[in-house]
């Protein structure tokens, strides 16, 4: 019997193989069903964008997450190229492809974790908001078909302006009657990846053992390190503080300047994008402990949406974690933060409600 089904799964593999990487048949899902059998235990994962300047060095990072047992690598461009490269990879999640939106539903059917990387990066002179005419709705299909077959996944959306993206899931999720603010997390990891590198340039330390909490939304001033509790304890003049602050709010500016066209921060974000999923499968394992910031539905000032520390688990952000005390310079900084995030929300909800 054992015989048997080894000799088929080798069979298997092997036709496999005898066909050129087509995406549009039930051969490539026969084929990666047959071996998911035999993959390692842990959670499936979505790439929604895996083609992208992201897309591809995240697909990498996380078919190297050993909680990772299936990866979903799907975009409108390239996906077969990127799954047939990341699939040679001798780790133990089984990577599968999908191409174009008629493939959009078996690229979701079961996922645990959907990340969203999909949608244009700014070029120079341009702000995140001005990403919005096109991104807006492609995140909006996106979680029309997360609402459709896995409601209950944890979704982490980069798409820029994270600030108006996430807003609109939620209001896609609540049409669609599937809205648990708890499982939508915008990811800001990227904010707080830069503070503790920048932070821990002016201490002369290991950034590794900084720990800074960035607060509000992910664009410009609604990006708000909060350098009065950054760990280890420590003190900055207030020169340092101007210079962390501005340099943490225009960290993706800094980026795109220094591309010159072509793009924004991808390999950093996908190093952030991936340690903040790794957060989220471990707090989906049932891990104790697992605190890191995000842009969710919160009650922690009167915005509907606000990035603060949160506590990962089974059922994704269980805890939100209030704002702490706040040095007058931060108080300051916290009120034209909200200021300007109140009109980015607004604009989000209302894509979708008009
Ligand atoms: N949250 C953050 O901290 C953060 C950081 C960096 C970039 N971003 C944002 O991430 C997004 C992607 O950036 P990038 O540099 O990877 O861009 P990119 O252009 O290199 O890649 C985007 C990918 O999305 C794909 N795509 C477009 N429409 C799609 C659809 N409907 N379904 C699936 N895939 C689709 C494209 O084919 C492309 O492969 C941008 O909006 C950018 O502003 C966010
Ligand atoms: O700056 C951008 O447009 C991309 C991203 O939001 C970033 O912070 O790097």
């Amino acid at each position: 019997m054992e015989q048997n089904a080894e000799a088929s799964r080798r069979i298997a593999t092997l036709s496999a193989h005898l066909y050129p990487p087509s995406f549009q048949g039930s051969s490539l899902l026969r084929r990666s069903n047959c071996r998911a059998k035999g993959g390692a235990p842990g959670f499936k994962v979505a790439i929604l964008g895996a083609a992208g300047g992201i897309g591809q060095p995240l697909s990498l990072l996380m078919k190297m997450n050993p909680l990772v047992s299936v990866l979903h690598l799907y975009d409108v461009v390239n996906s077969p190229g990127v799954t047939a490269d990341v699939s040679h990879m001798d780790t133990g999640a089984v990577v599968r492809g999908f191409l174009g939106a008629k493939q959009l539903e078996n690229a979701l059917t079961g996922m645990d974790l959907v990340i969203i990387p999909a949608g244009i990066p700014r070029k120079p002179g341009m702000t995140r908001d001005d990403l919005f005419k096109i991104n807006a709705g492609i995140v909006q299909s996106l979680c029309e078909g997360i609402a459709k077959c896995c409601p209950g996944a944890i979704v982490n959306l980069i798409s820029n302006p994270v600030n108006s993206t996430v807003p609109i899931a939620a209001e896609v999720f609540k049409k669609a009657g599937t809205y648990d603010p708890k499982r939508l997390l915008g990811v800001t990891t990227l904010d707080v990846v830069r503070a503790n590198t920048f932070v821990a340039e002016v201490l002369g330390i290991d950034p590794r053992e900084v720990d800074v909490p960035v607060v509000g939304g992910h664009s410009g001033v609604t990006i708000l390190p909060l350098l009065s509790q950054v760990k280890p304890a420590c003190s900055f003049t207030s020169e340092e503080i101007d210079y962390l602050t501005n340099r943490v709010q225009n960290g993706g500016t800094e980026v795109v300047e220094a591309k010159a066209g072509a793009g924004s921060a991808t390999l950093s974000m996908a190093f952030a994008a991936a340690k903040f999923a790794d957060a989220c499968l471990r707090g989906l394992r049932g891990d104790a402990g697992i605190v890191e910031c995000s842009f969710v539905a919160s009650q922690v000032t009167e915005l509907p949406f606000f990035a603060t520390k949160v506590r990962l688990g089974r059922s994704g952000a269980e805890e939100i974690f209030p704002l702490g005390p706040l040095t007058e310079y931060e108080r300051a900084s916290l009120a034209k933060a909200k200021q300007e995030l109140a009109g980015s929300i607004e604009k989000g909800v209302s894509f979708v409600c008009k």
